[in-house]
């Protein structure tokens, strides 16, 4: 009997060691499915949810949902396990999506106690270990309080108001001559105006006629942040690698040069975060480097989406020219530049930002790792695991936001201060590291379409389908063909 059993097993030990195989990776799978293939010594109730396919879960099924609508995937889930679901995406299986106002609030106000921003290996290459969102503790409570008083609304009326009028203005009169323009592409036409601005206020550069290369560097590191991390030469990623690498020197030298000639006044970030004198040229460039990326595509970003959606709504970009004709009127010809009392008296201009960053924000999603077991209603998210906060996707919630697909920009009129404090509305994030350029950001966008809507009309060159993810974009950077209203 045992010899017979000997023979069976040795003519079919491949069909034995395949067997055996198979049982080994199904129990692995059937562990990692109930959430307990950690080595955690607890074994906790885990959100509900599914593992989807082995390595990839449910990412393709994500992205494929994700072209056609922003809140596919989320609803089918939400029906199925409720807001807060396990849900293995982008490679990481220990993960809990949220897509409940009230949990990622909770989520973001706790930051540095129960959870800690965690971005990819890959972005926090390219933004350097002291790039704020790479930095925790202490020292980033110290950087944002830095990048808070540098861009505090009370700063902007002395800091920014003349440079960036300077700068928008000069970006549009050679808009005007170009005539037909891509409003959001790479490189794009909005995020050149906000790259001169951003150079100008944190190093004090030239426009970018004037410094080819490194505004080609600073182009290339921002194309990289959202790109595929592959760092192999001739792509994206490895440009964008190449270009930190440029713009660390540049920013290297101008330290050196504001040491050599204190004398010299510069009113940048660069010179505030040299006067504080308590940071190193390491986390000073850092800094810099990842203010570039934290403020250009941003805000140009939601500039394009604005003009798209003014495109397409005659009723509010006539509501919104009428508000800006009248203010020019008030001032009297030839008097163009605003002061800070125009500014503070722009009323719709704010619900269409408002609106804008509510369909189409930069910040589609945060990323935090929960730094102790969190206990939810009546499951736990263990230590170690990722909660993806999908802020986009309860910015179009039709529980929150009636006609949520609809550019409705009347919604937000009558709502002041207190729309902060909604949070099934953060375009900003929220709690320790809410967004410190958001004054800045606002300011901007408003100062930009003042001027984009007294100077231009214009009409859109093709139908454009906007895609939301991983960041809102526009198909061919949607073309438009200005005509100047001086001709009018
Ligand atoms: C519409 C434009 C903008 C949007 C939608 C936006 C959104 C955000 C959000 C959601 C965060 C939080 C990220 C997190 O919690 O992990 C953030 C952080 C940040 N933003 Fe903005 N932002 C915008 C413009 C700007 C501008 C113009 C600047 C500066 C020039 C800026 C500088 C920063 C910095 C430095 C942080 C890091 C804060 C920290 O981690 O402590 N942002 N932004």
């Amino acid at each position: 009997m045992e010899q017979l059993i000997h023979s069976i097993v040795d003519s079919n030990w491949y069909l034995w060691f395949f067997g055996l195989f198979t049982c080994v990776i199904l129990l692995l799978l059937r562990r990692g499915k109930d959430g307990q293939g950690d080595g955690s010594a607890i074994k906790p109730k885990l959100p509900p949810g599914s593992a989807g396919l082995p390595f990839i879960g449910e990412t393709i099924r994500f992205l494929l949902d994700a072209k056609s609508s922003r809140r596919k995937f989320f609803d089918e889930h939400e029906l199925r396990y409720g807001p807060i679901f396990r849900c293995n995406l982008f490679g990481r299986a220990r993960a809990v999506v949220s897509v409940d106002p009230e949990f990622n609030k909770y989520v973001l106000q706790n930051e540095g106690r129960l959870f800690e921003a965690k971005y990819l290996a890959s972005f926090r290459h390219l933004i350097g270990k002291y790039g704020l969102s790479a930095v925790q503790g202490e020292l980033q409570r110290k950087l944002h309080g830095t990048a808070v008083n540098l861009l505090k609304h009370e700063r902007l009326s002395s800091d920014f108001m003349d440079d960036i009028q300077d700068i928008f203005l000069a970006g549009m009169r050679k808009w005007e001559e170009q005539g037909d323009i891509p409003i959001q592409h790479k490189c794009n036409q909005a995020s050149i105006i906000v790259l001169n601005l951003m150079a100008k206020k944190l190093l004090d550069l030239p426009p970018a006629e004037e410094m080819k290369d490194v505004y080609k560097a600073f182009d290339d590191f921002v194309g990289a942040v959202f790109s595929l991390p592959l760092n192999i030469p001739g792509t994206t990623y490895a440009r964008g690698i190449q270009a930190r690498g440029i713009l660390l020197k540049r920013i290297h030298e101008c330290i050196k040069e504001r040491r050599q000639h204190p004398e010299v006044v510069r009113n940048d970030l660069l010179t505030k975060l040299l006067r504080e004198g308590t940071f190193s040229d390491e986390i000073i460039a850092d800094t810099i480097i990842f203010f570039v990326f934290a403020g250009v595509e941003t805000s140009s970003m939601a500039m394009a989406f604005a003009v798209k959606y003014l495109t397409e709504n005659p009723r509010a970009l006539e509501e919104l020219r009428a508000e800006h004709d009248a203010l020019l009127k008030a001032k009297g010809k030839g008097n163009e530049k605003l002061t800070w009392n125009d500014y503070q008296s722009m009323k719709f201009v704010h619900c269409v930002i408002n609106e804008t960053l509510r369909l189409s924000s930069a910040t589609v999603v945060l990323f935090r790792e929960a730094k102790q077991d969190i206990k939810v209603k009546d499951f736990v998210i263990p230590k170690g695991w990722t909660v993806y906060a999908f802020l986009s996707a309860t910015h179009v919630d039709e529980k929150y936001h009636y006609e949520a697909d609809k550019f409705l920009p009347w919604r937000w009129q009558n709502k002041g201060q207190e729309i902060l404090d909604e949070p099934c509305y953060m375009p900003f994030g929220r709690g320790g590291r809410l967004c410190p350029g958001l004054h800045l950001a606002r300011f901007e966008i408003a100062l930009f379409l003042h001027n984009f809507v007294t100077k231009f009309r214009w009409e859109a060159l093709e139908v454009n389908h906007a895609t939301h993810f991983p960041l809102p974009s526009m198909a061919k950077g949607f073309p438009i063909r200005l005509h100047s209203r001086a001709d009018d």
